[in-house]
Parts: structure tokens; C-alpha cells; sequence
């Protein structure tokens, strides 16, 4: 299914629909989201793949991304995250993996939509393009390190930290804040320690 043959094509398409600096970061957060699967217990195969794909849809016009969000979503999503290209490119880039590549796996395509936003539940495979969007090799941000660090470790942990580095970041330029990441935020917290105290009886 995720086989090299589709990885191959998918590589040629977007080489050719987005920047070189765009398209090397693809590359990074394949790498990365086949590492994190790796470690995770998860087939390494459509981690990358979806890795390959979640940027897709983020270098259309924004009319274009709400066309394929709409296709995939109809009007469930907020306006927020319609109106602002950043949120909506991997809602937009599930209708490409669905329409151009035929995939239709609900994890697979969970993970390319939530990849910006985060979800207030998510599955190992949205966790690890998630966390593999930040960390990849070409990233270099302050905290960059520590959030790799946290990866290898520990990929609920590396999930928080994500949020944490988004909303400081956007604290820190006076940007608007999507409501819905601090609210995702929280679940990822609350689910971590149910999962905690599962753990310590
Ligand atoms: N909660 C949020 N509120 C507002 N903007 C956000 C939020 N989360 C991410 N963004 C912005 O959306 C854009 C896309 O983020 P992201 O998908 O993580 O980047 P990239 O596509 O480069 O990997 C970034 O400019 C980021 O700052």
C-alpha cells in the first residue's frame, strides 16, 4: 500500500508543485516520521508516506485550499482554521491524498489534517507527523534540540512540547492564538495523566 513505487511518485509530484525549501522539508519530515514510527512500534512505510504528503496543499491559494477542504470536510470546520491558510493546508491535503493517490486509511489522513492544529485525540501516527513537522533535520529554532531530545524519548511528551514552542512562538510575535490548539493542548495533557495514573495502578 504506502510502497516505494507511490512514495517515488508522490516525490516527483511535489518536486515539482513546491519550493525547494518547502520540498526539502518534506523530505525531512518523512525521514523524521519514519524514525519516530520506528521507535513507536509503526509502519515506518506510511509514516513516511504521510510525511511525504502533509504539505501537500500548503503552497495553493487559499480559495483553492477551502475548494479541497470543503471536499473532504464539507462545512464542519471553523472558520477559523478556513479562513487562515496556515491551519487549513493539511485539512486541504487530506482531499489530495484521497483524490490524486487514493488513500483512504482514516489514521493515514487524520494525520495529514491534524498536523498543524493537533487534535484533542489523537492516534500514534497524527502524534508522529505532528512531532516529526518540528523536529525535522532542517529545522533550527531555539528549543529545537530539546524537542528532538523529548522525541526520542518520549513521543507524548515531544506532543505537548510542540504546543508549547507554537503558542510561545505566537506569544511572542502578538500573533492570534487558534483557540483550538490550546484547547487540544489541554486533552494532550489530561490524557497524559490518565495515562499515568493507569500506569502507576
Ligand atoms: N494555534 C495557532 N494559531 C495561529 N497560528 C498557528 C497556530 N499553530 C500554527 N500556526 C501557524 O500556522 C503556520 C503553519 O504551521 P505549520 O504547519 O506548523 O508549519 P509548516 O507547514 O511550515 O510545517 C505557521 O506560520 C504557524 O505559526
Amino acid at each position: 500500500m504506502y510502497s516505494t513505487t507511490l512514495k517515488e511518485e508522490i516525490k516527483s509530484d511535489l518536486k515539482s508543485i513546491l519550493s525547494a525549501h518547502r520540498y526539502k522539508h518534506v523530505l525531512g519530515v518523512a525521514k523524521a516520521a519514519r524514525q519516530l514510527a520506528l521507535r513507536n512500534d509503526y509502519d515506518p512505510d506510511k509514516a513516511e508516506t504521510a510525511g511525504l504528503l502533509h504539505d501537500a496543499a500548503k503552497q495553493l491559494p487559499l480559495e483553492e485550499m477551502q475548494e479541497l477542504a470543503r471536499q473532504s470536510f464539507g462545512d464542519r470546520l471553523d472558520d477559523a482554521i478556513m479562513t487562515n491558510g496556515g491551519l487549513l493546508h493539511g485539512y486541504a491535503a487530506v482531499t489530495v491524498a484521497r483524490t490524486k493517490y487514493h488513500l483512504t486509511d482514516e489514521e493515514f489522513l487524520a494525520a495529514l489534517a491534524h498536523h498543524t492544529t493537533g487534535a484533542e485525540v489523537m492516534g500514534t501516527l497524527e502524534k508522529i507527523i505532528f512531532v516529526a513537522d518540528y523536529i525535522e533535520e532542517n529545522r533550527d529554532f531555539d528549543g529545537v534540540e530539546h524537542l528532538r531530545e523529548l522525541a526520542a524519548a518520549d513521543l507524548d511528551q515531544a506532543v505537548l512540547a510542540g504546543y508549547d514552542s507554537t503558542i510561545s512562538h505566537l506569544l511572542e510575535q502578538d500573533k492570534l492564538i487558534f483557540a483550538g490548539t490550546v484547547i487540544n493542548r489541554n486533552a494532550q495533557i489530561l490524557a497524559m495523566q490518565k495515562k499515568g495514573r493507569q500506569k502507576n495502578g
